[in-house]
């Protein structure tokens, strides 16, 4: 039951029968949304929670995010000011749209720490928002091996790696990942690697992935992103050539006992694999 909006007190408790807290009316954390009117209370939040349409799953509620929720779970994000500075810059620039998110930069950096890992791989950097993210947490020994195709985002990210005094840790190599992948491999580095993270063509998805199984040891990760596609992929409807990428990749992912799996609804979709 939802409480009545008499109930609701401005600017302090959401409402009487609830626990949460609204903003203050100038609260613009990250300063690219805005939020929602602060005249509602929380009912509209709370009508966006979901269930599984099968009955099977017992009515299990989870959260969908509304722009307020997500700019509150944005301000409990402890984003270095060195990565606030090149979000702003990227925030100017064209694409800017496909970098991570705060919080997946964050769950990035915590899986590279939890893993203790010292050799990583990105594919597809951009201005180098996620791969500054664990280069930042990787130890002074450590190397992340950064791929872009292209060259005028990939100078952005070494103007930012340098000034975190990260640049020791980044070789960033210009040019197509799968042939930087493949030239890696035929180096010798097969099984060397602790991390990698996806985030460049879809629909080549499978071909980084088998590429990088070949790179990462057991027990190393390799995390996809946009593997919700903008929710497209669980639309029967849509049938580009990128969604059926991302669904193939998803289902044959599935079935692929080489890894160990867990499909996150972290910015749009992230699926972390742990190779066995
Ligand atoms: C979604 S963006 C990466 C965003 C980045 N991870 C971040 O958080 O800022 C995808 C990038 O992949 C690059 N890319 C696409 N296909 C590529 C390929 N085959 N090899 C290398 N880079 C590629 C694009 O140029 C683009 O900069």
């Amino acid at each position: 039951m939802f409480p009545p909006l008499s109930t609701f007190v401005p600017n302090r408790l959401c409402c009487t029968h609830c626990t949460t807290f609204v903003k203050p009316p100038n609260f613009r954390p990250f300063g690219q949304q805005k939020s929602a009117p602060l005249t509602t209370s929380c009912l509209s939040d709370k009508a966006l929670t979901t269930a599984a349409s099968d009955h099977n799953y017992g009515n299990k509620q989870v959260i969908s995010l509304t722009p307020r929720i997500y700019d509150y779970l944005l301000a409990n994000v402890r984003e270095p000011p060195i990565l606030r500075e090149l979000r702003e810059e990227t925030a100017t620039m064209r694409g800017s749209q496909m970098q991570v998110s705060p919080d997946q930069a964050q769950l990035l950096a915590m899986l590279v720490q939890i893993l203790g890992a010292k050799r990583c791989i990105e594919v597809g950097v951009y201005t180098g928002y996620s791969s500054l993210a664990v280069a930042l947490v990787l130890p002074d020994s450590g190397i992340l091996v950064a791929c872009e195709r292209d060259k005028n985002s990939l100078e952005v990210a070494k103007k930012y790696y340098d000034r975190a005094g990260v640049s020791h840790k980044v070789d960033a190599r210009h040019g197509l990942a799968e042939d930087t992948l493949n030239s890696m491999i035929e180096n010798g580095e097969g099984c060397s690697y602790d991390f990698a993270f996806v985030d460049a063509e879809k629909r080549m998805y499978q071909e980084y992935f088998e590429l990088l199984l070949k790179l990462v040891r057991p027990g190393g990760v390799i995390v996809i992103d946009n593997v919700l596609w903008h929710g497209k992929v669980a639309d029967p409807l849509v049938d580009d050539e990128k969604t059926k990428s991302i669904r193939s990749f998803n289902r044959a992912l599935m079935d692929d006992v080489r890894v160990s799996i867990s499909m996150v609804p972290v910015g749009d979709g992230m699926t972390i694999c742990r190779k066995r």
